[in-house]
This record gives C-alpha cells, sequence and structure tokens, in this order.
C-alpha cells in the first residue's frame, strides 16, 4: 500500500524546493532548501538542511534551515499525509528565528507559519 516517503524534491505553497538528499537508518536525514521569498535584501541562495521522520504509513517530520544568506535560522515540524488521490503532502508548522543585536529585542525575534509541502513530480 501506499505510504509516505520523504526522500527526493518536495515544494511548498511560497514556491520554495526542498531536496532531502540523504536518510539513515536511524531517521536522520540531509539535504538544501531553496527558498522563494526572503525578508532580507541579500541574494537567495541554497541553504543546507537537516532533520529526522518517524517511519510510518503517514510519518511524522522535523527539520531545520539555517540560511546561508541570512542571519537567520527556520525549523519545521509536521507530519506526512496521503490526500484523497492517495499523494503524499507535508503539513507543517514553522519558526524562524532571526538574530537580535540584544535581550531587549529578543521579543520580535521569532516568527510563526504554516508550509504545506508536495512532491515535485
Ligand atoms: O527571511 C529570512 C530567510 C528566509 C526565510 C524563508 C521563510 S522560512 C518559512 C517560510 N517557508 C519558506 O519556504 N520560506 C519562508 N530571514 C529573516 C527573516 C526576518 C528577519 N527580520 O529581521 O525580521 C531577518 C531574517
Amino acid at each position: 500500500t501506499q505510504q509516505c516517503n520523504i526522500q527526493g524534491q518536495w515544494r511548498n505553497n511560497l514556491g520554495s524546493n526542498m531536496t532531502i538528499q540523504s536518510v539513515s537508518d536511524n531517521g536522520a536525514f540531509a539535504g538544501v532548501y531553496l527558498t522563494a521569498v526572503s525578508s532580507v535584501n541579500t541574494k537567495i541562495v541554497e541553504s543546507p538542511l537537516t532533520g529526522f521522520w518517524k517511519k510510518s504509513k503517514q510519518p511524522m517530520i522535523g527539520f531545520a534551515v539555517k540560511w546561508a544568506f541570512s542571519d537567520s535560522l527556520t525549523v519545521w515540524a509536521g507530519q506526512c499525509f496521503l490526500n484523497e488521490n492517495n499523494e503524499e503532502v507535508l503539513h507543517t508548522t514553522w519558526l524562524l528565528r532571526s538574530k537580535q543585536k540584544a535581550l531587549q529585542d529578543n521579543w520580535k525575534a521569532t516568527r510563526i507559519g504554516v508550509d504545506t509541502f508536495t512532491r515535485l513530480k
């Protein structure tokens, strides 16, 4: 029966591309992330990604991207579900942390959002 596999290429609702290249037996994986959007005026470049998945028919996933072009870092947590057409969809929530100069600015350092990823054919 069909089940979600996380290896390969994914695209999210913003048009960002995630490529999961290597998956270990303990569920760790690595890859690269190319975001389609950013709120800093530096050139967007591919950034390293690492995470874990918990194997099952509809596995849980957690991963982080350290942005290579910005003093910030994002973590995603979510789960893969099969939709009515038996296609894999990753439903995630993310936290985007940007570096602050001072503790007084810590209050404004973390953004939250949701991203949905579908497999790139
Ligand atoms: O903009 C950035 C770096 C790029 C973040 C892309 C986000 S990650 C969640 C969402 N899903 C995606 O595929 N792409 C977006 N960093 C940043 C953001 C804000 C500030 N800030 O100062 O507010 C500084 C750096």
